[in-house]
């Protein structure tokens, strides 16, 4: 057997179709989406995703302004930074690029920022929201990449309802919001999220109808611990070098004979990292629907 191919970069082409023809809607009645990212530091795999956040903003017609600062920036730097942005009226949403270099302090710069700007729903306000399970159309923004995870399944026909999911990793950006997401009413999923400290990891993926991996463990979930038919869906990221070229390459979480045994698989990178991108893009739409009051 061969896993279906969840082909991030197709998914995050029609979200970002459909996301055009609301743009046009904003800027035909005076509102321009505007996204601003704030990047502290030079790491460049940090630029890199900056940049591609550009680039995509760009294609679909939503403004974008970057705020860069050295990473010799202190706290207060950083905080007037999200003050400024939290103030100027182009940015209807903006992210704070993570992580924030060694010593600055993540929590206080996103609970500085505007939950009515903030395009990551990673602001406390929105994760509460996300806590309480507001009931119908959910009017704060979803974290990124559980958003685009969702998105991908439903546009695929993967089933969810009163399905097993197993979630590696309980980061902030995706393994813990996304288990509060699949287990909301509506999307119904039985959860196990998992961690460094799970004593048999392979038993809990082994259970699962959807598996998660975002820890950054290359090629962690072997064939063996997948229920044939399962859908996989590949996260984690690391740089690693290629043994033949010596060329620094990407490498998921997910070992690629996962295909043989998995129903759907999500390949890394093509497959969510996309769709984590084109989400942010839906986010900076709908807070400025909501401006429109739509
Ligand atoms: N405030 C904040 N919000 C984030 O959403 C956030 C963040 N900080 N910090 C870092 C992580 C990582 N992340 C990625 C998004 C897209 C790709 C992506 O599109 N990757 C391409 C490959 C890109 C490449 O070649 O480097 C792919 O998977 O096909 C990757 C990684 C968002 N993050």
């Amino acid at each position: 057997m061969t896993a279906v191919k969840l082909d991030g970069v197709a998914t995050a082409t029609a979200v970002k179709s459909e996301l055009a023809g609301r743009i046009a809607h904003l800027r035909a009645n005076g509102i321009v989406p505007g996204l601003g990212t704030l990047l502290v530091g030079d790491d460049p795999g940090s630029r890199s995703y900056v940049a591609g956040k550009h680039r995509d903003c760009a294609e679909v017609g939503i403004e974008s302004i970057r705020v860069d600062l050295p990473a010799s920036s202190t706290q207060a730097d950083v905080m007037a930074a999200i003050r400024d942005l939290n103030h100027a009226p182009e940015v209807t949403g903006y992210i704070v690029q993570l992580p924030l270099p060694a010593g600055l302090d993540e929590h206080a710069a996103l609970e500085a920022i505007d939950p009515s700007k903030d395009a990551d729903g990673l602001h406390p306000t929105n994760l509460g929201r996300l806590v309480l399970g507001i009931e119908g159309e959910l009017r704060s923004p979803l974290p990124c990449t559980p958003a685009g995870i969702v998105e991908m399944l439903r546009r695929y026909d993967v089933p969810i309802r009163g399905k097993h999911v197993t979630v590696i990793g309980r980061g902030l950006t995706v393994g813990r919001p996304l288990g509060l997401l699949f287990t909301r009413k509506g999307l119904d999923a039985t959860v196990t999220l998992t961690h460094s400290r799970t004593l048999d990891l392979a038993a809990e993926v082994r259970r699962a109808d959807i598996v998660v991996a975002a820890v950054g463990v290359p090629h962690l979930v072997r064939p063996d611990w997948v229920k044939p038919g399962a859908a996989v869906l590949d996260v984690g990221i690391t740089r690693v070098e290629d043994e033949e070229t010596g060329k620094g390459k990407l490498t998921g979480d997910v070992d690629p004979a996962v295909a043989e045994v998995a129903g759907f698989l999500s390949p890394n990178p093509g497959g969510v990292g996309p769709m984590t991108r084109a989400m942010l893009l839906a986010n900076v739409v709908k807070a400025a629907e909501l401006k429109l009051g739509g």
